[in-house]
């Protein structure tokens, strides 16, 4: 990815910071940008020759983005070494951690002015040659001496300004691996050549070959392939402009307090610890943690949801979102390339710099047909040669063949609509682990919703309590309270809080034996206690009918029932309920609107979870699944061929998230979650999940679109260039005798068709 400006520091910064890191097998991860790719074949080439070495892993070219990303043993290979590789292959290579220099500057300003000189020297060659053509100059046009007119502005345009399609060209070879520079440099050095021996043999007095140059033909390919890939390449940058214009929202400076004293400092000033200012309406300059004051917070920058956010004190905000009405003093806690927007920026990064199958199956394609292509250019000459006996006509029809089939567009169709995809969804609160997980999210027929945390808030109270022997409620809620001191669970949490609220006592309990997906056992002021689910329990205590009716009863309003017993009886049951999240049942809405089936997964008792799935339009419900079973259930509808997400909130759900063909993680943080995890939805709320289906469907849609336009304009217009349609005297002359320089604008008319087809993304709504 390239990042320009002030951005890049927090970019490289963030970049650094992982290269620095070990990968999880044990290697490391180098990220270089790369310049002096001309196309897809470029990629390729720098890809074979690193995976060439035998301590490099895996090594991914993003053509579209200017880098690549190895991973390699570090035991046998450094940085430099890779780095050297790439420079043998004959590109240029910057490591991550530079920033943008002068020299780079210089180099692409040097570009754009031998680009302007092609110009300027074409365009008379071409005046010059068409008008001779359509007979518009005096005889005088056809006198010997306009051929070394000719002659001398096409020179240098072949050799100086076109000198990079040579040098593309003699890289390319060297790693075999052949690319449109090859095609570039094959057809105008033909037509080149073919027009200094017609200018010569005129000159000796012989028409051996006609009479007639093709100088403006070579000329005019080179400044229209150079003109085309320039607009690309602008264009290119642009697709990134969600990236950018996230780290565009960082703050500049930040007022903290120091030594009694507001200060202004610039926000690279800020450390750990400093208690930082923030005024009404102004962006949050640090992540941080609440320390005083009150207010709402608009995150829908990060968050994708535009509701603004309550900000008591002890709240976590984030840097880049903007403040409401209050005055807030935070703790700065993440900073730099540890605060959550150099976080996205990085995943979002790295997911660029993957390879989606869709384009390995691409690249597949444009490696061989160039050689193809050079085949079909040769054919073509020989027929027209030997067959139909016309020199001048069979070396035009060689070059446009050569011209009009160069596979750039191939190699853009995919990295571009990935690149503005990943963009558009940053932008959106949804980040893709993956270019992989992208195309996947689009294939979904099956949506697994974990029910707490997921569908609700996570966030359980004490509704009811029944107490049987002579126990009062208070003293019930003090033998539980205190039996799950021992658990992390939720609901012990809930229990502990209601304990806090009412003034009851709770200590701490011996023998603490917790059993995952069931309850929790202690023996606590001389008693054996069991707090639990009704297989929990009734394992130990007798439990009677009536009872059960009960908490059934409790179970059909959502409630989650815990039984609790006292040395083998019963004593009683408190019920926790938990929030729908309001938006749940639109989000289950919405994906029913695109044809998908949504089940709820959870570990909750079937009453329970089938009241919920109720209130929010769940279709299939599975309930009481241990945390083990979990995977299993996903593996059970995957073998009925259905393509499953999983969606959780993180706590227990790692295992079923990674087994899922797409596990959607919901939440901020760097939980288990989140690594297994192929998806993340930074609002934490289940319209995402919805939006990523849709934003995944939408790029592959575009994906689609570039590669029919690049192949189907190969497939229809190399016949046409070779000359098929010669003897159709219904067709009009320019697609009978397709010219090189039409074709050289056709060429680079699909390069920018598929670029303006990628940025159409940028604008497409997400909902
Ligand atoms: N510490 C505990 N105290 C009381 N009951 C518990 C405890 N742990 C688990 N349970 C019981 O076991 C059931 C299943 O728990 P589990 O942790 O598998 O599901 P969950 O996380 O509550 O729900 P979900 O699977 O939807 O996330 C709970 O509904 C509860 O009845
Ligand atoms: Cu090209």
């Amino acid at each position: 990815m390239r990042v320009t400006g002030r951005s890049t520091k927090i970019y490289q910064e963030a970049i650094k910071n992982v290269s620095e890191l070990n990968t999880a097998d044990g290697n490391r991860r180098a990220e270089f940008n790369v310049s002096g790719m001309t196309c897809a074949g470029c990629a390729q080439s720098i890809e074979r020759s690193l995976l060439r070495q035998p301590d490099v892993q895996s090594a991914v070219v993003n053509f579209a983005g200017g880098n690549v990303v190895i991973n390699y043993d570090p035991a046998k290979t450094d940085e430099a070494q890779l780095a050297d590789v790439i420079r043998q292959t004959g590109f240029q290579v910057e490591t991550g951690d530079r920033e943008t220099t002068e020299e780079d500057r210089r180099r692409e300003l040097h570009a754009t002015r031998v680009m302007w000189l092609g110009v300027a020297l074409t365009l008379p060659l071409f005046v010059l040659s068409m008008g001779r053509d359509f007979g518009l100059w005096g005889p005088w046009a056809h006198a010997d001496w306009v051929n070394y007119l000719m002659f001398a502005l096409a020179t240098p345009v072949q050799f100086y300004v076109g000198r990079t399609f040579y040098e593309g060209a003699f890289r390319s070879l060297r790693s075999r691996v052949a690319n449109m520079d090859v095609l570039v440099t094959m057809s105008t050095s033909v037509a080149y050549a073919f027009s200094v021996a017609v200018m010569l043999l005129l000159t000796a007095g012989s028409e051996l070959l006609g009479t007639h140059v093709y100088f403006e033909t070579s000329a005019t390919i080179i400044a229209l392939v150079m003109v085309g890939h320039w607009i690309e390449g602008r264009a290119k940058t642009r697709t990134n402009g969600a990236i950018t214009s996230l780290l565009n929202l960082q703050a500049k400076t930040a007022r903290i307090v120091r030594d009694g004293n507001q200060v202004d400092v610039p926000i690279e000033e800020v450390v750990l610890g400093d208690h930082v200012i923030v005024r009404p309406g102004e962006r949050i300059p640090v992540d941080g943690v609440v320390i005083a004051g009150q207010s709402v917070v608009d995150e829908s920058m990060i968050t994708g949801e535009s509701m603004p956010v309550q900000k008591p004190v002890g709240s976590d905000v984030i840097g880049a979102t903007i403040n409401g009405d209050g005055v807030l003093t935070i703790e700065a806690q993440h900073l730099g390339a540890e605060s959550a927007l150099a976080r996205i920026v990085k995943q979002v990064a790295d997911a660029q710099a993957t390879k989606a199958p869709i384009q390995k199956l691409a690249d597949q394609i444009s490696a061989v047909f160039v050689p193809i292509v050079i085949a079909v250019a040769l054919a073509a000459f020989c027929v027209w040669f030997f067959i139909i006996g016309d020199t001048v006509v069979a070396i035009l029809r060689m070059i446009a063949v050569l011209i009009i089939s160069c596979p750039c567009a191939m190699g853009l169709a995919t990295p571009l609509a990935v690149t503005v995809g990943m963009g558009r969804g940053a932008e959106n609160g949804i980040l893709f682990k993956s270019s992989e997980a992208i195309q996947r999210v689009g294939r979904i027929d099956h949506v697994v919703l974990d029910k707490t945390g997921t569908i609700t808030r996570g966030e359980q109270v004490i509704t009811d309590t029944i107490t049987l022997s002579d126990l009062d409620a208070e003293q019930l809620i003090a033998m539980a309270g205190s039996v799950e001191w021992g658990s992390q669970h939720p609901i012990a949490a809930a229990i502990l809080n209601e304990a806090q609220r009412l003034g009851v006592e709770t200590s701490m309990p011996d023998d603490v034996q917790s059993t995952p997906g069931q309850g929790v056992s202690a023996r606590w002021d001389g008693k054996q206690v069991h707090v639990g689910n009704l297989r929990f329990v009734e394992q130990h205590s007798q439990v009677d009918a009536e009872l059960q009716d009960r908490a059934a009863g409790l179970q059909r309003q959502a409630k989650t029932v815990m039984w609790v017993a006292c040395d083998g009886a019963i004593i009683g049951l408190i019920a926790v309920a938990d929030t729908i999240k309001p938006e749940s049942a639109e989000a289950i809405r919405r994906l029913h609107g695109k044809g998908i089936v949504v089940s709820m997964l959870t570990g909750d008792n079937q009453h329970t979870a089938e009241a919920v799935a109720e209130q929010v339009g769940i279709d299939d419900v599975m309930a009481e699944v241990l945390p083990g079973d979990k995977t299993k259930r996903i593996r059970d509808l995957q073998s009925r061929g259905e393509f499953t997400a999983m969606v959780g909130d993180g706590i227990n759900d790692a295992p079923a998230l990674a087994q899922a063909d797409v596990g959607i993680a919901i939440g901020t943080g760097t939980d288990v979650a989140i690594e297994a995890a192929d998806v993340t939805l930074l609002g934490g709320e289940l319209r995402g999940v919805a939006r990523a289906v849709h934003l995944s469907a939408m790029t592959m849609r575009n994906i689609k679109q570039n590669l029919f336009w690049a192949f189907a304009y190969n497939v229809a217009l190399i016949p046409v260039a070779a000359g098929v349609l010669a003897g159709v005297d219904s067709a009009p002359h320019w697609l009978r005798e397709l010219h090189p320089i039409t074709a050289a604008m056709a060429m680079v008319g699909s390069d920018l068709v598929i670029v303006s087809n990628a940025l159409r993304l940028r604008r497409a709504k997400v909902d």
